[in-house]
């Protein structure tokens, strides 16, 4: 019966408490997420919203909630977390507890917090220097800040940590510069393997979204299918890419593509060239020629996030080489220490300018260090979030899924919309990274949502259009939510561990329902 099972996810607190099926619940959504009548992520330009309540949705984020407490209380027994910046999130967070009972920030209670950080930095693979640096430039302050009213110490030190790590990532954006007049020409350059050739692509996208018209350059003859793999990329972002073969100079392709990119004028020209194993001479000898036909507005290394400090330093050699404007930091979303981001500006003096969060073409951003440090500290990515909600959902969808909400009118289409327009904005992992709190989530417990998150969708898929508008004709109808769960081929023996738990205490629950004079059920399945 794990049909009813599995249905029960989705209909147990719509359905009358007299179905005849035994519906086992899901754990609600605890207190971190706030609970409304009815549940939703809405965005606009103007707010993004969470509202949850009587919807799959509800069911769906209950389960990562519900989990988050438990992570919670693994991250206490020293379970350290594999998501973006994780390891250096828990290394921090150990300086603040040490700071727990304290009434003011003296020199002597902020050794221990003080040496946290150093570890944890160092741990990050931040390069020593910038880890003695920063620690001196964090103590200096918190000694000297004193006691401020209705703040408490390890809130000081977190403030006074943030804004250092701001400062230490550059501060400010680093804007892409363009040329006053057309076409602005950015040449890439970096190691092998690091990313170069996604990220020509990903950047072609990310500025047409932004309005420009681009053309790519392949300039690596040296791996074959790095060309066929421009000449792909190209087309699934829908920019055209100039391709000479493996046969002609480097030098030679960016003069022949510069003089194609004048002719379409082109607002953008981006150039892929070859990545090296390592730096030799002929690789810079090549690449500055390269930049003397192309005269380019932006030299880009691209780096790879999960080297570490290696990747500062090579931002410093390329700049000390060639001459770079800034870096990409590619593979952010696999890096779980954070040296790079930490290490590259300071230890180069050069920007990242953009970042790598996924494999996706979407997944390019600009390198925000306010952004970066709340990250960091565990404190989520919110204003990234609402962008990228923005980005997936149309306005109109978003204000009609609210007032569908608002009127509980949301049915299974509306579910299976919304789902799918989150999915849309990344893996779940990093959506969920970038929310304020959710950042202890394990990705274990995000592939076990996502699981869930299938599963719902599988069952919606074989219901009926009638179905779907109308989740009442489930509720009422034990022999349609039979069929449903069957259809979507699911057995008991699939359910998901905890169920028969979770059914063993519906029953009791129901029990008590039935007894009592209980509210009717809201949102889906609600009667008005
Ligand atoms: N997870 C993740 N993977 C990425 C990211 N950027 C690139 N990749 C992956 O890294 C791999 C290498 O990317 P390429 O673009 O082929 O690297 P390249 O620098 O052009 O490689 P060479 O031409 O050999 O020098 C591919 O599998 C990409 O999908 C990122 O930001 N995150």
């Amino acid at each position: 019966m794990e049909s009813s099972a599995q249905f029960s996810t989705v209909a147990s607190r719509h359905f009358p408490p007299s179905s005849s099926l035994p519906i086992p619940k899901l754990p609600l959504p605890n207190s971190r997420f706030p609970k409304s009548s009815s549940s939703s992520w809405t965005c606009s330009p103007q707010s993004l919203s969470f509202s949850s309540g009587n919807s799959f949705t509800r069911e769906v984020w209950g389960v990562i909630n519900s989990k988050s407490s438990v992570i919670h209380r693994r991250e206490m027994r020293g379970i350290v977390r594999a998501e973006m910046f994780g390891q250096l999130t828990s290394g921090l967070e150990a300086a603040w507890n040490k700071l727990k009972g304290e009434e003011v920030l003296t020199k002597e209670n902020i050794v221990e917090p003080m040496r946290d950080i150093r570890r944890a930095l160092l741990e990050a693979d931040v390069s020593l220097p910038v880890v003695r640096r920063f620690v001196q430039a964090v103590s200096d302050q918190a000694v000297g800040t004193g006691l401020i009213r209705g703040v408490r110490p390890d809130q000081q030190l977190v403030k006074i940590v943030n804004d250092e790590l701001v400062k230490l990532m550059g501060g400010e954006v680093s804007e892409l510069v363009f040329a006053k007049s057309k076409p602005t020409v950015i040449l890439l350059a970096g190691l092998q393997g690091v990313g170069k050739t996604t990220v020509s692509a990903k950047l072609a996208l990310y500025l047409k979204k932004q309005g420009k018209s681009c053309m790519l350059i392949a300039g690596d003859i040296y791996r074959p299918a790095a060309i066929d793999q421009l000449v792909i990329l190209g087309e699934q972002v829908g920019v055209p890419v100039y391709a000479a073969g493996t046969a002609i100079k480097p030098a030679e392709i960016a003069r022949q593509g510069l003089q194609e990119a004048r002719k379409k004028n082109v607002d953008v020209v981006i150039m892929d060239t070859a990545g090296r194993l390592q730096i030799d001479k002929a690789m810079m000898d090549e690449l500055k020629e390269v930049k003397r036909v192309l005269n380019p507005t932006e030299v880009l290394l691209v780096v790879d996030a999960m080297t570490g400090q290696e990747a500062a330093a090579l931002v410093t050699t390329f700049n000390v080489e060639i001459g770079i404007t800034g870096a990409i930091l590619t593979k952010l979303d696999g890096d779980s220490r954070g040296g790079a981001a930490l290490s590259v500006k300071e230890v180069s003096g050069k920007p990242i300018k953009l970042v790598g969060r996924g494999e996706r073409m979407e997944d390019l951003e600009p390198f925000y260090p306010d952004r970066m440090a709340g990250r960091i500290l565990g404190m989520g990515d919110v204003l990234s979030f609402v962008e990228k909600a923005q980005e997936v959902m149309a306005q109109e969808d978003a204000e009609e899924l609210q007032s569908k909400i608002m009127s509980a009118k949301f049915d299974f289409n509306d579910f299976l919309k919304q789902t799918r327009a989150v999915a849309r904005m990344g893996s779940m992992s990093r959506v969920i990274g970038m929310i304020p709190g959710m950042g202890k989530v394990t990705p274990a417990q995000i592939r076990e949502a996502e699981k869930s998150l299938k599963l719902m969708e599988s069952m919606i898929e074989v219901m009926t259009p009638e179905e779907r508008e109308k989740p009442e004709l489930l509720a009422e109808s034990p022999a349609r939510r039979k069929r449903v769960a069957q259809d979507s081929g699911k057995t008991e023996q699939q359910a998901p561990p905890g169920t028969a738990r979770r059914k063993r205490r519906s029953e009791s629950r129901r029990q008590f329902a039935d007894t009592s004079a209980r509210p009717g059920p809201r949102g889906f399945g609600a009667k008005d």
